[in-house]
């Protein structure tokens, strides 16, 4: 396979219209121009995306189909300069971590927000009735039959 060009970002920002629509996923430049039309999600979406000037994180927050990433390869025209994809799997594979950090203390949290007044007593009143029974097993004995 050819070498694809490599395309500076400042050129890419210049491709964010719906005549002229490019896009950077993963460091990788596509010319969804022709797409606009067709794309399941609507074509604003790829627009606004194209302007942000890198699109990564929306293409994958709606968790495209194999599909679609198979047609991605019919628009690609070139890889962003400068881009360093060790550094960018770094940088996601730190952004997930703490997001699970985070939504665990979230959890928790919301854990402490649900413990009610019953969660409370209900443990306290089986104390009471256990204890009350052993009371009454151990020192009220039932009266001789004699
Ligand atoms: C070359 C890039 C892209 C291709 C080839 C593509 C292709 C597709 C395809 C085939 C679908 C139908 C559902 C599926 O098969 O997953 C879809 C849905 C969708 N896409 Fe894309 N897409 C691209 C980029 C993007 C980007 C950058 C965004 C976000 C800004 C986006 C947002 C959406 C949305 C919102 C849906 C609708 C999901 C739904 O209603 O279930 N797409 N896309």
């Amino acid at each position: 396979m050819a070498e694809l060009r490599k395309i500076p970002a400042s050129e890419v920002a210049f491709h964010s219209s719906k005549k002229d629509c490019w896009l950077v996923i993963d460091g990788k430049v596509y010319d969804v121009t022709e797409f606009l039309e067709d794309h399941p999600g609507g074509e604003e979406v790829l627009v606004y995306a194209s302007g942000t000037g890198d699109a990564t994180q929306s293409f994958e927050d709606v968790g495209h189909s194999s599909t679609a990433r198979s047609m991605m390869s019919s628009y690609l025209i070139g890889v962003l300069d400068g881009y360093d994809a060790d550094a960018q799997a770094a940088l996601k594979n730190k952004s997930a971590a703490s997001r699970g950090r985070e939504a665990s203390r979230a959890n928790l949290d919301q854990g402490w927000e649900s413990f009610t007044l019953v969660d409370f007593l209900l443990p306290l009143l089986i104390l009471a009735v256990a204890v009350v029974s052993w009371y009454m097993l151990t020192f009220k004995s039932p009266p001789s039959e004699d």
